[in-house]
């Protein structure tokens, strides 16, 4: 059986005094991790205050992405080094938004995945395609192209323990979700995938969250779905009443 994921990704929003004072509502609030895992992601200013202010929680921090390398000459960057040492434990990795405008890259994922578990960070590592690309029925191909990229060179055991998000990018911010069984069809793909590019276990145990305007109204639904694990959750994440039903829903 897998642990229910779900995580909020605030995007580059809130500020500071904000970020507080939503972990002030809802860390004590959500279910424990023995049920659900309950995680924001937040911008990279945030991450050292909220680490601190969530302590011996069950609210977990996330970054939004980071760099390969542990060191170096990378003006602007974030390393995993950093992440791990700031007491961060899950990173997302190849979110649709820094594929499209930040040059994501498939290979820039795979090495991230890599780097992310030399420092005890779970990857969640996002796919999905474009409205273009499901109407030419290149999704199910797109989508196992993208998680066999970024698996590569992992060891069982770590992608055992990654998550992955499958995101079609016509469902963020537009209020158009993916039907439950459109976004099922695409979750069991992966699992698919994984099972013939790692193995029957790996697939087994890898989460598979749904994202793309899930809002309280919809979770439930998609996370009846078989091969649905959990959700990655924008908009919907935002304010602290709405992320508690979330990861109530989760239980
Ligand atoms: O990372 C989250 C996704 O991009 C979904 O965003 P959304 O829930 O605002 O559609």
């Amino acid at each position: 059986m897998r642990k229910p994921i779900i995580a909020g990704n605030w995007k580059m929003n809130k500020s500071l005094s904000e970020a507080k004072s939503f972990a002030a509502d809802t860390k004590n609030n959500v279910p424990t991790t023995d049920a659900v895992d309950s995680i924001i992601c937040v911008p990279f200013p945030f991450l050292h205050a909220l680490v601190e202010d969530t302590k011996g929680t069950d609210l977990k921090i996330a970054a939004q992405n980071m760099h390969f390398e542990e060191s170096g000459a990378f003006t602007g960057e974030v390393s995993p080094a950093v992440l791990k040492d700031l007491g961060v434990t899950y990173v997302v990795l190849g979110h649709s938004e820094r594929r499209e405008m930040f040059n994501e890259t498939d290979e820039s994922v795979n090495k991230k995945a890599k780097a992310a578990f030399n420092y005890d960070l779970t990857p969640i590592i996002c796919v999905g395609e474009t409205l273009e690309q499901r109407e030419a029925n290149q999704t199910m191909d797109l989508v196992a192209d993208q998680v066999t990229k970024a698996l590569d060179g992992l060891t069982e055991d770590q992608v055992k323990q990654s998550v992955i998000a499958y995101e079609p990018i016509w469902a963020i911010g537009t209020g158009k979700t993916a039907t439950s069984e459109q976004a099922n069809d695409v979750c069991a793909h992966v699992r698919k995938t994984v099972a013939s590019v790692v193995s029957n276990d790996a697939a087994e145990a890898v989460r598979i969250q749904y994202g793309g305007s899930v809002k309280p109204a919809n979770i439930d639904e998609l996370l009846q779905q078989s091969d649905i694990d959990g959700a990655l959750v924008g908009g919907a994440s935002l304010e602290a009443d709405s992320f508690l039903k979330l990861v109530e829903a989760g239980k």
